[in-house]
Formats: structure tokens, sequence, C-alpha cells
């Protein structure tokens, strides 16, 4: 029974809009009240459920114009037991917030690495000699701006209106259609889904390694959907690997491929078999305050 939901707080952020929206489909279906527990980065709001804090947890792993949100993946590949129950995908509408005047005043704008990156050309248009100040979200530094009218934050609407912080100019996506997907995770085990997200690593990284293992997916007639690399840390050039796949028709030819893989692999670890829910912008404008 799902009872407390780890999600990257404080209040305000895109994670706490999608996991509200995750925890009111929830307890529609089960009638349990849950219970949202915001924290500081994505490391440690992954940690609650894997030492047994929170029941699950929702994480952003991917942005549409931004890529991967690599803490997230690292995360998940160096706790054990994490299995993805349910992708959530959210649509992104970043505002600037301040209490400054103009724009001409700011000196300082604090976010996320993803919306200030997500924002790029807005900022360099508008805020061009403003100092970027990246922080574990986008409500980490509200607090800050609410007290500086020279400082700015890209954040969420439900961020503007917990903060009480003026919209300065509302929509500075860099490009229409912006959206997050995030991971709902939990240590429960699932079979069924329509994705199934993976890692692996090899014994050693080598010319054309990677090879074999897209070619099994081929011979399988599996869609992948995306592959990323990111370093194992232990030294320069060593790579880990992150793939998702779509397991619609082939749920049999997924497993065969799997079984393939992990005999060329050092370690596979399988995240999760699991759907998407595409959230529609208007659920995000009602949400409690
Ligand atoms: O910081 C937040 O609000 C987050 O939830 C992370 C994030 C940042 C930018 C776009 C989507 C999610």
């Amino acid at each position: 029974m799902i009872k407390s939901i780890a999600h990257l707080g404080p209040k305000g952020t895109y994670s706490e809009v999608a996991t509200l929206i995750y925890a009111q489909n929830l307890e529609a279906q089960t009638g349990i009240e849950t219970e949202l527990v915001p924290y500081p980065n994505i490391a440690q709001t992954l940690l609650a459920v894997a030492d047994g804090r929170a029941d699950v947890a929702v994480v952003p792993v991917e942005n549409s114009i931004q890529g991967i949100v690599s803490m997230t993946l690292d995360s998940l590949w160096e706790l054990d037991g994490l299995q993805i129950q349910q992708g959530l995908t959210l649509p992104v509408v970043h505002n600037f917030l301040s209490r400054g005047n103009s724009l001409e005043g700011i000196k300082t704008v604090y976010s996320h690495p993803q919306a200030l990156a997500q924002c790029q050309k807005w900022l360099d248009q508008h805020t061009p000699d403003a100092k970027l100040v990246a922080a574990n979200s986008t409500t980490e530094a509200l607090q800050v701006v609410n007290h500086d009218p020279t400082a700015g934050a890209i954040a969420s609407l439900r961020a503007a209106q917990l903060y009480d912080l003026p919209i300065k100019e509302a929509n500075i996506n860099d490009y229409p259609d912006n959206c997050t997907r995030f991971w709902v995770v939990s240590k429960e085990k699932k079979e069924d889904g329509d994705y199934v997200s993976l890692g692996f690593s090899f014994e050693k990284n080598k010319p054309g390694v990677l090879v074999k293992p897209l070619q099994i997916f081929a011979e399988h007639n599996i869609n992948l959907t995306r592959i990323e690399s990111r370093p194992t840390k232990r030294s320069l050039g060593e790579y880990l690997f992150f793939i998702d796949l779509q397991k619609k028709e082939s749920k049999k030819e997924v497993n065969l491929a799997l079984s393939d893989l992990s005999s060329l692999t050092k370690t596979l670890k399988i995240f999760g078999n699991y759907n998407v829910l595409n959230i529609d912008y208007s659920q995000c404008e009602n949400l409690p305050i």
C-alpha cells in the first residue's frame, strides 16, 4: 500500500506537480490518502525509497529539449532494487518570477539547470548580464528571490502561487511543447508494461562493444526509443549504457533479447516494465495550494 511519496522539492517544483497528479489518480483508484514528502535533490529522493522511508518516489528523467536528467540514471544504477512503476509525461511551462520592477535590473537568475537551459535564448535576450545560478530545483531559491528585487527565478505557475511571487513574463520556454518525463519508482517488481528501461556495463569498453547488443535488439525486431551513455565514474572513457525500449507487441522477443544481452554484459539491470501517462496541462492549473 502506497502511503508516502517522495519527490524533488521544495513545494512548487514540476516534480511536485507531477506527484500531485499521480497521487490524485492513485487516491481516486484506491481511496487511500497519501503523504507527499519533498527532498532536496534527486539522489536523496530515490534513497528515501531504497532505505524504506518512502513507498514510492517521483523523479524527472528526461526533457524534450535538454535530454536526460543524469542524476536520475546515475542514482538508479547505484541504488539496488528500485523498479519503475509508471512513466508520467508533464507539459512544462516556465515563467520568470521576480519582485523587481524591470528585467533590466535583474542581476541574478536562479533555477534548476534544466530550466535554465530550456530558457537559454530567453535569458540571453532579456537578462543578458544576469548571473545564472544553478539550484537543485526550480523552487530551492525562491525565498532568496522573494527578498531581493534584483533576483529572479524560472519556475512553475504553481510556484508563483505558492510563494506569492509576481510572474514578470509567462511561458518563456525557448521551444513550444516542452515536456518532461518522470518515473514513479518503488521496490515493487512489475512484469507488465509497454516500455522497458534497462542499464548495462561491460567488462571492458573496446571498439565495437555496442554492436552486439544493438544487433540483438535488431534481430528480435525490438524498437529502441532511447539510448544514453553515462560515465562509470571508474575511469575516463569507461561508460554505462541506458536503453528504453518498446515492448508493445513483442513481450516474448524482449525476454529472449534480454537473456541474450545478459550473456554479453558485466552487469545488466532491468529498471522496470511500465506504461506512460500523458498529463494534460489543464490538470496542472487547479491543484490544491
Ligand atoms: O526543479 C524542478 O521543478 C523539477 O521538478 C526538475 C525539473 C526542472 C525543469 C524541468 C522539469 C523538471
